[in-house]
C-alpha cells in the first residue's frame, strides 16, 4: 500500500492506494469519530462492493443508502434521498457518510456530508478510475444544475480517502477511458514526462496492467494533492486542473447529463483546449497533435459533436464557474506540461476554436 497526503493544515487527509484495501478495517477506523455509518452507493456499485465494505465496517452501525446510478441523477431529488435516509435512521452528527461509487457518488455524498446537521464527517472509497484520480480529491462536492454542471455545491474534505485499486477489475472499458481523460490532463497542465509514461503504458493501463494503474493512479493524486495543497478554493493555480472543462462541461450540458461522459467530453474540450492553445501561437502543431493521439489512444473521443455550434458553446459557457465580471477565463497551455488561466485571447481567436473542423484535424493525424 502507498499513502499520499492532502496538506491542508487541520484539514489534512491521507490518500491509501492499494490492493483490496476494501477489506481493511484498520484504515477506515482512525476516520470514523461515531458508531454510526451511512455507505452512500448507487444500484451498480452496491451489489458489487456494498456487502463487502458493509462486514469490513462490522464495528459500527452501518446504514446503507443506495441511489439511483448516472449523471442524469447528480441533482436535488436524488440528494434529498440521504437525507431522508439519514434522518429515518436517526443519524446524529458523529455519523459518517461513505461515498462508495465514481464521481456521481462521491460529489454527492460528500455534499450531502457538508450539508447534513451542518456538516457530518466524510471518507471517500472511490471506485472508477476518474473518482481514483481526481474526484475523490481534493472536496469539491456538489450537483448539477439543468443550466450548467456542478453549479451548486460546497468545499468539503474528506477524512479520507480508500483507493482500492481492485475495483477497476468490473469497471467497463468505456469507464476506463472517461478516467484516463483526466490522467492525461495532470500530464498535459503540470508534468511532460508523464506524459511520455502515458505514450508507453497506454496500452498496458487500457489492459488493467495492476502495476501501471498503480503508477497511474499514485502520480494522478500526488499531482492533484500538490495542486490542491496550494489552493483549496480555487483562486489560482487550482484552476488549471479544468483543462478542457469549460469546452467538456458545455457539451455535457448541452448534449443531456450521461449522454456524454464527463471524461468524454473533458477529451473533446482538451482538444478545444489545444487547438486554442495553438492558434494563440503558444504550442505548435506536432504538440498539438501529440495531446490529441494520446486521448485518442485512451479510447477517448477527440471531435465535438456535430450537433453544437460555436453560439451553443457560447451560450452554455457564459455559466462558467470561471467567468469574472462578466470575462470568461480559460485554462489553456503555454507548452505541453504548463497551464495558465487566462482571458488575454481574442473573441476571434476563441470563436475559430469553436468554428474549427476537428474532423479534418484528427483526419491529418
Ligand atoms: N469533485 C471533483 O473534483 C470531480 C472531479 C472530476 C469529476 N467529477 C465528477 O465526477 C463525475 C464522473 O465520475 P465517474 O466518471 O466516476 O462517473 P460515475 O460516478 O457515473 O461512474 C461511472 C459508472 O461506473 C459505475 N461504476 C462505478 N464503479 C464501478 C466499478 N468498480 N465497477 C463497475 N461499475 C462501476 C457507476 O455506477 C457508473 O455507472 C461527474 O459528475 C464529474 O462532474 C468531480
Ligand atoms: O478539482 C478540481 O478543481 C477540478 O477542477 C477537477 C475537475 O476534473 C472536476 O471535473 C471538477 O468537478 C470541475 O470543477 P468545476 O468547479 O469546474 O465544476
Ligand atoms: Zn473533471
Amino acid at each position: 500500500m502507498q499513502t499520499l497526503k492532502v496538506d491542508l493544515g487541520e484539514r489534512s487527509y491521507p490518500i491509501y492506494i492499494g490492493e483490496g484495501l476494501l477489506d481493511q478495517p484498520e484504515l477506515l477506523a482512525p476516520h470514523i469519530a461515531g458508531r454510526q455509518v451511512a455507505i452512500v452507493s448507487n444500484e451498480t456499485v452496491a451489489p458489487l462492493y456494498l456487502e463487502r465494505l458493509s462486514k469490513t465496517l462490522g464495528a459500527y452501525s452501518v446504514l446503507p443508502v443506495v441511489l439511483p446510478d448516472g449523471e442524469a441523477h447528480k441533482n436535488w431529488e436524488t440528494l434529498q434521498l440521504i437525507f431522508d435516509a439519514l434522518l429515518t435512521a436517526r443519524h446524529d452528527r458523529r455519523t459518517t457518510v461513505v461515498a462508495l461509487g465514481g464521481g456521481v457518488i462521491g460529489d454527492m455524498a460528500g455534499f450531502a456530508a457538508a450539508c447534513y446537521q451542518r456538516g457530518v464527517d466524510f471518507i471517500q472509497v472511490p471506485t472508477t478510475l476518474l473518482s481514483q484520480v481526481d474526484s475523490s480529491v481534493g472536496g469539491k462536492t456538489g450537483i448539477n444544475h439543468p443550466l450548467g454542471k456542478n453549479m451548486v455545491g460546497a468545499f468539503y474534505q474528506p477524512n479520507a480517502v480508500l483507493i482500492d485499486t481492485t475495483s477497476l477489475k468490473t469497471l467497463p472499458a468505456r469507464e476506463l477511458s472517461a478516467g484516463l481523460a483526466e490522467v492525461i490532463k495532470y500530464g498535459l497542465i503540470c508534468d511532460k514526462p508523464f506524459l511520455a509514461w502515458l505514450e508507453d503504458n497506454m496500452q498496458a493501463l487500457r489492459a488493467l496492467d495492476s502495476v501501471a494503474l498503480t503508477e497511474a493512479i499514485r502520480r494522478s493524486c500526488a499531482a492533484k494533492a500538490a495542486v490542491v495543497g496550494a489552493d483549496e478554493r480555487e483562486s489560482g493555480v487550482r484552476a488549471t486542473l479544468n483543462l478542457g472543462h469549460t469546452f467538456g462541461h458545455a457539451i455535457e450540458t448541452h448534449m443531456g447529463y450521461g449522454v456524454w461522459l464527463h471524461g468524454e467530453a473533458v477529451a473533446a474540450g482538451t482538444v478545444m483546449a489545444l487547438e486554442m492553445s495553438m492558434r494563440l501561437g503558444w504550442i505548435d502543431q506536432p504538440a498539438r497533435d501529440r495531446g490529441i493521439r494520446l486521448l485518442q489512444d485512451a479510447g477517448l473521443p477527440v471531435v465535438p459533436p456535430q450537433e453544437m455550434t460555436p453560439a451553443h458553446f457560447m451560450e452554455h459557457m457564459a455559466v462558467d464557474k470561471k467567468v469574472l465580471d462578466g470575462r470568461l477565463r480559460l485554462v489553456l497551455l503555454r507548452q505541453l506540461g504548463e497551464a495558465v488561466v487566462t482571458d488575454d485571447y481574442s473573441t476571434e481567436i476563441l470563436q475559430a476554436t469553436l468554428a474549427a473542423d476537428y474532423r479534418a484535424i484528427v483526419a491529418q493525424l
